[in-house]
């Protein structure tokens, strides 16, 4: 495997291949400027001559460098390289212009809890893909999580509005109830803590319950109870939560389609 660009997303990735058992030996990374952790790994082929024909090819850089990015590495299409990409935003027409039209890719939107094993990534595939090389896509983002495949490529846009930037939302509410434990009197240290233990649980607990999360909140809040008091402000029409939300992930989704012609 070769991986293109080793910053906050192709650690995560790395983190969790090597994690799930990927062999550091297998893999060639290439960045212009290391991080100390890449630095710090052994076993990885840094900056060294890249394999003539790796199996798998993982674009993570930024989409704004992929025009000076993607040429010097277009020898790797129309064989059986399959080109793995995380970039935000370019459709899969963009890497066959690149690499050649006969080129297998995959468009891969994952998140950043990739990196504890516990990421979700969306992925689209081109006419190219073998059903071979489509299971081993799903195998490297399963390793990291759960995988999904994802067969209208136009929808990944909301889905990096929703699960790729989704990560940032969340720990902004940590940031945010931590701020407003400080603002009760709480210490800083336990605000934080009750934070993530709270968003943390509540993760747990969606993932496992059978119901929807609207049927959780119901079951925190008791009629004339303290929670409801808290939901009047978080769910109010116009300023709560859920009109944010829609603003916030769409505008997530509208920088993509904008980086969608690098
Ligand atoms: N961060 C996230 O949570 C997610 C990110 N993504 C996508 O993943 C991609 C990477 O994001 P992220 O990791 O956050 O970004 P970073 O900027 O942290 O990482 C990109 C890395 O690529 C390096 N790079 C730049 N030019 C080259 C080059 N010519 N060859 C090899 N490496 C190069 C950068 O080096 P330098 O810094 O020195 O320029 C940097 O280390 C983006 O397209 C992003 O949209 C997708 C889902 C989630
Ligand atoms: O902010 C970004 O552009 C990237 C894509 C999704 C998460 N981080």
């Amino acid at each position: 495997m070769v991986v293109i660009g080793c910053g906050f997303m192709g650690k995560a990735l790395l983190e969790g291949w090597l994690a799930s058992g990927v062999k550091p030996e297998a893999i060639h990374v290439q960045d212009p400027a290391p991080s100390d952790w890449l630095k710090a790994q052994t076993g990885f082929h840094l900056n060294k001559d890249l394999p003539a024909n790796p199996a798998v090819l993982v674009i993570a850089t930024k989409p704004q460098v992929l025009a000076e990015v993607l040429p010097p590495l277009a020898h790797f299409g129309d064989g059986d390289t399959i080109v793995v990409t995380i970039a935000t935003g370019a459709p899969l027409a963009y890497y066959e212009a690149s690499f050649g039209a006969k080129t297998p890719v995959a468009r891969a939107m994952p998140n950043l809890p990739a990196a504890v094993g516990a990421g979700v990534t969306v992925f689209a595939c081109n006419a190219n893909v073998s059903d071979a090389q489509a299971e081993l896509v799903a195998d490297l983002f399963n390793a990291v999580g759960t995988g999904i495949a994802l067969a209208d490529e136009e929808q990944m846009h909301a889905v990096t509005g929703i699960s790729g930037s989704g990560p940032a939302y969340v720990f902004a509410m940590a940031e945010a109830m931590t701020k407003a434990g400080e603002a009760m009197g709480l210490p800083r240290d336990l605000a934080s803590t009750l934070a993530v233990h709270t968003i943390a649980g509540a993760g747990a607990m969606m993932r496992e319950a059978d119901t929807e999360a609207g049927d959780l909140r119901r079951a925190v809040t008791s009629k004339g109870g303290t929670t409801a008091e808290a939901l009047k402000h978080l769910m109010a029409p116009g300023t709560g939560l859920f009109d944010l939300m829609e603003k916030a992930s769409g505008a997530s989704r509208d920088r993509s389609i904008e980086l969608s012609t690098p």
